[in-house]
């Protein structure tokens, strides 16, 4: 169980290699521009690469040759969640309903899916939050929620882009040692250029520069 994937993309100059163990969370780091977006969204099923190959726990995501052909397994069915900078949450939804959404996607029944939504609200320290609309919300209480939506899709795999980079300094230490906590033990990715994350949150690290992989420990 594990996620590897290749990766070539000459629109972005992207050229790479990377996988992830069972259960760890990789840290992605390197300078701007580097391609680590790039690589999250290629993994996620939101950009297509020229060519390359991903398979996660066991399951080919898209296997394109050099002429661009091949599986391809749309976004929604990957079982991959990505967490952006920006929480994006559903503005017209209210907390509850917005990390209900993922679950009930999934087929769960109204009742269940709201359960687990207030599961994982209470997980994250956002249940006092669960009747507000997003607009309502903090920067961090909606990280936290947006935190939540994604754990109550049970992704097989997290992809996390700068999570704390809307964040002031003080609010972003609850946020790791809460990601600290719910990352254990699961697959993830985060994109950071924080010394601290990759400290707190990986059991890896790989860093990009030019779309290349730079340097792995
Ligand atoms: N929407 C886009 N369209 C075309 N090129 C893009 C787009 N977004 C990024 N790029 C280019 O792709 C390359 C990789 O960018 P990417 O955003 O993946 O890097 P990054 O490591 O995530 O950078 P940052 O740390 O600034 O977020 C860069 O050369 C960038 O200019």
């Amino acid at each position: 169980m594990s996620l590897d994937v290749t990766a070539r993309l000459r629109a972005r100059d992207l050229d790479v290699t990377v996988s992830v163990a069972d259960g760890q969370t990789l840290a992605l780091t390197g300078p701007n521009g580097a391609g680590k977006s790039s690589l999250l969204a290629v993994v996620a099923g939101l950009l297509v690469p020229d060519t390359g190959r991903a398979v996660l726990d066991g399951r080919v995501l898209f296997d394109l040759d050099a002429a661009g052909r091949g599986p391809w397994v749309p976004a929604h069915d990957r079982g991959v969640v990505l967490l952006a900078q920006d929480p994006l949450l559903f503005p017209h939804l209210s907390v509850l309903e917005n990390v209900a959404f993922g679950p009930r996607s999934r087929g769960a029944g109204r009742r269940r899916a709201r359960a687990a939504a207030v599961q994982w609200l209470e997980a994250v320290g956002a249940a006092p939050l669960a009747h507000r609309r997003p607009a309502a919300l903090s920067g961090g209480q909606a990280q936290r929620v947006a935190v939540a939506r994604a754990l109550a899709a049970d992704p097989r795999l997290l992809l996390l882009d700068e999570p704390f980079a809307s964040l002031d300094s003080t609010a972003a230490p609850a946020l790791r040692e809460l990601l600290r906590r719910v990352l254990a033990g699961r697959m993830a990715v985060v994109v950071t250029h924080d010394p601290a994350d990759v400290e707190a949150l990986a059991d890896a690290e790989v860093r990009l520069e030019h779309g290349r992989v730079a340097g792995a420990s």
